[in-house]
């Protein structure tokens, strides 16, 4: 046995061209196969990276139908295994057949030997950079925040201070466009929190006025006509959690007048009880709407906002958070279409420039639905423009006209320039380095530098 795990299972039933590939690609480790059972067998064995596979395996080595089958069986086993197919002369039929099937690519026998060993090499290394990628993102899923993705400062800069704040207990309020991620906040800031208790939410704005009251404090058995039995409320099933009331700004007035006598006195009387509950509840507010001018037109009152906004967070929309948008749809991409069980679905070059031009009026909700849609429609690997119904651009994107201090327009481009390639490559850092013009330790040092994370 040698020392190293083999990186390539070499899959050909007539034994001398076996050899021969064997042979030629002597560089990597490898294990071989001649029929699809002791293909599964050592694929599922060694897990290597790299696939070579005939099509033609028996029993019917004149079919391709075996091959196919094992095709189909290795991506089911680990869908981000490169598999190169070797297809017979004019067989550009199979050929794209595997590769819509999730094959990373095909060579056509007899196969140059040079070309082989290259395309072996450039499997394994974007096989590998591909695991990196993966890692780092799980392991940004382990911060309480990290479901929420983002490259942009002012967007990670709000993660860092709702993982300070959550272990007081001070009431949040969130304010931010609708589907910009206030829930996800919301729930990061429970997460964070450690409180035992439940997340909660409620949509103050979804149920109506005369059931909302219920809805929030709960109610005694016989207290109205149908209450046929006693029924807590949102904020007493959150006791020792957190409540996010979404949507408050359209709590009716009669119900803003009893939510703030709960945040002063942190009881709460079930309608038709007579008894005061002391609920724990880490109150959160959200809104899309602007508090202050329904303040103006009392419509909201001041004393509630003011008792609701001991912490504010202010989001900002998808449009104005750098390199975000492309970010994002690499990621929903990456999760429908393992989801959908095919291949991963890439954006083409100008899908990522309409991306990065769009406006996003319903933010990260409007670009995670557009993705879904796009992801179950695409006929091929790359999704254009016109797959998501977003018009097409050519120029770049309009320069902003904050500050002129040279540095800091130095510092702001170079941030935009890390984060757009960044995020245009998926993450990938040679690839990112190569768009920027710049060697891998430079990008590095860029990137901590700027604060960038990969
Ligand atoms: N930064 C992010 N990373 C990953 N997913 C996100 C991000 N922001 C939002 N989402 C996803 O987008 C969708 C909309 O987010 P969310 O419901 O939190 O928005 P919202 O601001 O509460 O919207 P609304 O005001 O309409 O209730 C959710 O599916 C959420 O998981």
């Amino acid at each position: 046995m040698s020392a190293q795990p083999p990186s390539l299972l070499i899959v050909e039933d007539d034994l001398a061209l076996q050899k021969q590939l064997k042979w030629s690609m002597d560089r990597f480790e490898s294990v071989t196969a001649d029929d699809v059972a002791t293909a599964v067998m050592q694929f599922r064995r060694h897990k290597p990276p790299v696939v070579t596979m005939d099509l033609g395996l028996p029993p019917d080595q004149d079919s391709v139908s075996e091959g196919f089958r094992l095709l189909e069986k290795l991506i089911e086993l680990e869908p981000g295994t490169k598999v190169i197919v070797l297809t017979g002369q004019n067989d550009q039929n199979n050929a794209l057949r595997a590769i819509r099937m999730g094959a990373y690519d095909f060579l056509a026998k007899p196969v140059d030997p040079d070309v082989l060993v290259l395309t072996v090499e450039r499997a394994m290394r974007l096989h590998e950079l591909q695991q990196e990628n993966q890692r780092l993102m799980t392991q940004q899923d382990g911060e309480p925040t990290g479901k929420l993705l983002t490259r942009d400062p002012q967007m990670q800069r709000i993660c860092r201070t709702v993982e300070r704040v959550s272990g007081s207990d001070a009431t949040v309020l969130l304010l931010g466009e609708s589907g910009t991620g206030k829930e996800v906040l919301a729930q990061a800031l429970h997460d964070a929190s450690k409180r035992k208790g439940r997340f909660v939410a409620i949509n103050c704005a979804a149920i109506p006025e005369a059931l909302l009251e219920s809805e929030l404090f709960g109610y005694e058995r016989g207290a109205f006509t149908g209450a046929t039995k006693t029924t807590v409320g949102k904020i007493e099933t959150a006791n020792g959690g957190t409540l996010m009331l979404d949507e408050i700004g359209d709590l009716p007035m009669s119900l803003q007048a009893k939510l703030l006598r709960f945040l002063q006195e942190r009881n709460i009387e079930r309608l038709g009880g007579r008894q005061e509950i002391p609920v724990d509840v880490r109150i959160v507010g959200a809104t899309h709407q602007d508090l202050k001018a329904k303040i103006e037109q009392g419509l909201f009152r001041e004393d509630l906002f003011y008792r609701l906004a001991e912490i504010v967070v202010d989001i900002p929309p998808l449009r104005d958070r750098v390199g975000d948008a492309v970010l994002l749809s690499h990621a929903f991409l990456r999760r429908f279409s393992s989801e959908q069980r095919r291949p991963i679905l890439r954006l083409s070059d100008e899908a990522i420039r309409s991306v990065e031009a769009h406006r996003w009026p319903g933010n990260v909700r409007e670009l995670q639905n557009l993705m879904k849609r796009a992801s179950i429609m695409a006929d091929g690997e790359r999704i254009t423009a016109d797959d998501l119904g977003l018009p097409v651009v050519g120029g770049d994107a309009p320069a902003g006209e904050q500050d002129l201090d040279l540095r800091t327009v130095r510092e702001r481009a170079e941030r935009q320039a890390v984060v757009s390639a960044l995020g245009r490559t998926d993450g990938n850092i040679a690839k990112a380095a190569d768009l920027l013009g710049v060697s891998r330790p430079t990008l590095y040092d860029l990137m901590s530098r700027l604060g960038v994370k990969a």
